[in-house]
């Protein structure tokens, strides 16, 4: 028994949701790139879930369950006032969602009618949270969701209490959708391992947002924010990044076990971040992340994965740092729950081995002697 360490190159299921073949990303067969440019984060949903595009009263059916869903608990919420404001935003959401399981009279009903609609109101009510976390630490009442609007929308004024710029809800929307699923990616991963226990569906979310917290991973998009705070200016780049590459650290943002030629939902994610900077005169995150780019690229060859244009993109749009990835986990929601309600339908414990590397032939030494 040899190990393959972190399961590179290791097909460990089928899966009909989303694809990376030849660095072509799909959701249900669908390019992301059309995706990107056509269709709106409900509707990407959708499609994750029940396997095609929604029409429009299907739409209208999402939009309506989502609205209603979208309200969360009292006992979750008071329960957000309790934790210490310093606690980091991937921990809030962690232990959030966690607690939404409480509340739920269907947490522990396995029925997939249940399960479809834990997950519909799991998506609904993490952007709430979110929210709601960011408000409380900063001393202000939550916003209560509103009925009918988007996700993308709703996040925004739940957040800032006001009437989103409709520029900003587009430019989420489309982040959202470019986030939604990536195969087996290590939170997915991790969800699909949780449920596949025959464990809830919170449970696996709970699962998902630890594995999705850590900065190899989605945790990443805050790391490359930090970056370009610790870089300052243009003028530092060059200087800055050199020195990271010489004493041979990563530089966040960059390189992906599956994609060695590009990531295609970095170019999406880097036209927002010129347009947005356009929009608002101000360039300078988006000429110094092109200037990053240059250097990592030319240097070792290493291309720009999905967080490293989203830091300059969720900045412009006024989102604290410690967001950033609770942002990733509002639309990797959607591709969590759909491959929790796929390994369910066809499910297998999920126990690999492992590789023993330790002593053998020892034996119990009497405590006294050791
Ligand atoms: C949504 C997402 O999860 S996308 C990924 C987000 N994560 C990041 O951006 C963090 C930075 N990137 C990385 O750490 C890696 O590229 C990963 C974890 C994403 C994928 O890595 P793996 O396939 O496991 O490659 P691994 O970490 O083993 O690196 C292979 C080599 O490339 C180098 N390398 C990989 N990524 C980077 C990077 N971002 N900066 C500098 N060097 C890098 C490694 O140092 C290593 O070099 P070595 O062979 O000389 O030791
Ligand atoms: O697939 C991966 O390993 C990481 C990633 O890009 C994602 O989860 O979106």
């Amino acid at each position: 028994m040899t190990a393959t360490k972190g399961l590179e190159g290791i097909v460990a299921t089928t899966s009909s949701i989303s694809s990376i073949i030849d660095g072509v990303l799909t959701y249900r067969g669908i390019n992301i790139d059309d995706l990107a440019e056509n269709a709106s984060f409900e509707e990407v949903a959708y499609l994750l879930w029940y396997g095609k595009l929604p029409n429009q009263t299907e739409l209208g059916e999402l939009l309506k369950q989502l609205g209603e869903y979208a309200a969360v608990p009292a006992g979750v919420l008071d329960s957000l006032k309790l934790y210490p404001n310093d606690t980091n935003s991937m921990a809030a959401l962690r232990t959030a969602v966690s607690s939404l399981a409480l509340f739920d009279g269907q947490a522990n009903d396995m029925s997939k009618e249940a399960n479809i609609q834990k997950a519909i109101k799991i998506q609904a009510q993490i952007p709430t949270l979110i929210a709601a976390f960011a408000r409380i630490r900063e001393g202000k009442e939550p916003v209560a969701p509103k009925t009918g609007v988007s996700i993308a929308y709703n996040f925004l004024y739940m957040l800032n209490g006001q009437e989103p710029d409709q520029v900003a809800v587009k430019a989420l929307d489309q982040a959202l959708v470019l986030h939604a699923d990536h195969e087996l990616n290590a939170s997915t991963f991790a969800a699909r391992v949780t449920v596949a226990t025959l464990s809830d569906i919170y449970s696996g979310i709970t699962s998902a947002i630890g594995a999705l917290k850590g900065p190899l991973h989605g945790g990443a998009n805050e790391a490359v924010m930090v970056m370009l705070e610790e870089i300052g200016s243009f003028a530092n780049v060059e200087s800055y990044i050199n020195e990271k590459l010489a004493n041979k650290e990563k530089i966040m943002g960059f390189g992906h076990r599956v994609y060695k030629n590009g990531d295609p939902r970095a170019k999406h994610l880097q036209k927002m971040s010129r347009e947005l900077g356009k929009l608002t005169g101000s360039m300078e995150l988006y000429e110094m992340s092109v200037k990053i780019e240059e250097l990592v690229t030319g240097q070792k060859g290493l291309k720009p994965n999905v967080d490293f244009y989203s830091a300059s993109v969720y900045t412009t749009l006024g989102i604290p740092r410690d967001l950033f990835t609770p942002i990733f986990a509002i639309s990797r929601a959607s591709g969590w729950t759909a491959h929790i309600l796929e390994q369910y339908d066809n499910n297998r414990l999920i126990r690999p081995r492992a590789e023993y590397t330790g002593p053998v032939d020892q034996k119990v030494t009497p405590i006294a002697q050791r």
